[in-house]
């Protein structure tokens, strides 16, 4: 078992497609306590990054599902995918809540990242959703974060949420200068 936290550079990327970055994929898969064998559903894969190290954390015994509804995106998905050889991927192309019916199995955690239609979302995935499992979003909007937790709590899930602020070094010829990074939320929610 491999603990996320592949640097962002080391993902093929392409400017038009947003990516989750690194330490937030680190929160983000932690609070979804992924394990060794756990069975895990991406929402709006984008570039695969998601995807990819929580193949990695749930290793050959589990697997990932990681849906995508723009084409563009589904190809760097399976890019990214085969840089880092896994077998333990399956790529669904299209749009959520209707794709998760390609989920053949129950889970033990779903992340968000694709929050288009995020209330139909998060109702069809408690179907796919093993008691105790969890749902993680990470959302910029104050709405998406607002939605989430309503919709969750009326769908009687523990929830929380952290507003994560992080500035990252860059070197310059003087020393690290940080950059800051804009805030995300993480919404995180246990099923009962
Ligand atoms: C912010 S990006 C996700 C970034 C991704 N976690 C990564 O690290 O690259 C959001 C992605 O979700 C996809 N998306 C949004 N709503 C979706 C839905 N309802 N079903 C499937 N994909 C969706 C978008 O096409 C976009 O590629």
């Amino acid at each position: 078992m491999r603990l996320p936290g592949i640097p962002d550079e080391e993902f093929i990327r392409v400017e038009k497609i947003p990516m989750t970055k690194e330490e937030i994929r680190v929160l983000a898969l932690s609070k979804a306590r992924l394990f060794d064998g756990a069975k895990f559903i991406d929402i709006g894969s984008g570039t695969g990054s998601v995807t990819v190290e929580a193949g990695l954390v749930v290793g050959e015994k589990g697997k990932v599902w990681a849906i995508e509804k723009d084409k563009d995106a589904v190809e760097l998905t399976r890019k990214n995918v085969e840089k880092f050889k896994l077998n333990n991927v399956v790529i669904i192309e299209g749009e959520a809540p209707e794709a998760l019916d390609h989920v053949d199995s129950e889970v033990d955690a779903i992340f968000v990242g694709g929050t288009e239609r995020l209330e139909e979302i998060l109702l069809s995935s408690d179907k796919k959703l093993k008691n105790g499992g969890r749902i993680v979003i990470d959302a910029i909007l104050l709405e998406t974060v607002n939605k989430a937790l309503s919709t969750l709590n009326q769908m009687g899930y523990k929830t929380e949420v952290i507003e994560v602020i992080i500035a990252k070094g860059m070197k310059t010829s003087k020393g690290y200068a940080m950059i800051s990074r804009n805030p995300i939320f993480i919404v995180y929610s246990e099923k009962p």
